[in-house]
């Protein structure tokens, strides 16, 4: 069976309650790809009014939870409270919590263990910095990020999207070229062969994201194991339906 496409849209910390309804509207109107899964990573703050908004077409993301189901840590969310009000996927290991929050592998690794055991579908994000790519570690970086996931993961590999997203082309203009986010895809699948499982290679979608617009998801999108974008400046803005609809 194919890979379904799926495109996440990460609005980060952006967004008031005008913009994201305004946002939603965009998407309604689409028209949106029926092929393609969408799912759009919202603030903690907006995440039920955007789940009661949405129409069922469209799948809301947390982008960050903590590792338990309840207790006594300030300011944080758990999977349970993420299901409680609808919403089914959670956002994880962002390079921006990776590097402005200090999560290491074995923080985010607890964390989609604990989604994924509380039902959650979980967007896993892994991607090197520019300096370890120039440093020629760019497959070391990812396939330890990835070995961290694999028990944390166990069976539940059908629930996981991984998102390859270089650090360096995070928000800064600077796409991967399509050879370069081709070349780590089918890396990461060759090391998933090896190291999980031949099914699992085949059938784990891994989406690309750093700088995706309009002008450059086509050409990405044709790529063999590109199937999908996790999109961050350009979700916020009506180009995100093109996007959406880049293997149109
Ligand atoms: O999660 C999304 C990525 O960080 C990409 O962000 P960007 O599209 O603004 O470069």
């Amino acid at each position: 069976m194919g890979r379904k496409f799926v495109v996440g849209g990460n609005w980060k910390m952006n967004g008031d309650k005008k913009q994201v309804t305004d946002i939603i509207e965009t998407l309604k109107k689409g028209p949106l790809d029926p092929n393609v899964e969408v799912v759009i990573g919202v603030p903690a703050i907006y995440l039920a009014y955007v789940q009661s908004i949405v129409p069922p077409s469209i799948e809301v993301a947390a982008q960050n939870c903590w590792k338990v189901a309840k207790g006594a840590f300030t300011g944080e969310i758990s999977p349970a409270m993420i299901k409680d009000i609808g919403s089914n996927w959670v956002i994880l290991g962002h390079s921006e919590r990776r590097t402005i929050f200090g999560e290491k592998d074995d923080l985010v690794a607890e964390k989609v263990a604990h989604a994924l055991e509380n039902g959650l579908k979980v967007i896993a994000c892994i991607g090197e910095t520019l300096e370890e790519r120039e440093a020629g570690k760019t497959e070391e970086v990812v396939f330890r990020q990835t070995q961290a996931l694999v028990p944390a993961i166990g069976s539940n590999w059908g629930n996981v999207v991984l998102a390859y997203e270089p650090v360096w082309a995070i928000g800064t203009g600077k796409t991967a070229t399509p050879q370069q986010a081709q070349d780590v895809h089918a890396s990461l699948r060759s090391w998933l062969a090896k190291n999980v499982s031949a099914d699992v290679a085949a059938s784990v979608r891994i989406q690309y994201g750093g700088s995706v617009t309009a002008a450059n998801a086509k050409e990405l999108a044709a790529c063999a194991d590109i199937d999908g974008f996790l999109v961050g400046g350009a979700s916020l803005k009506p180009e995100f339906v093109d996007i959406v609809n880049a293997t149109k």
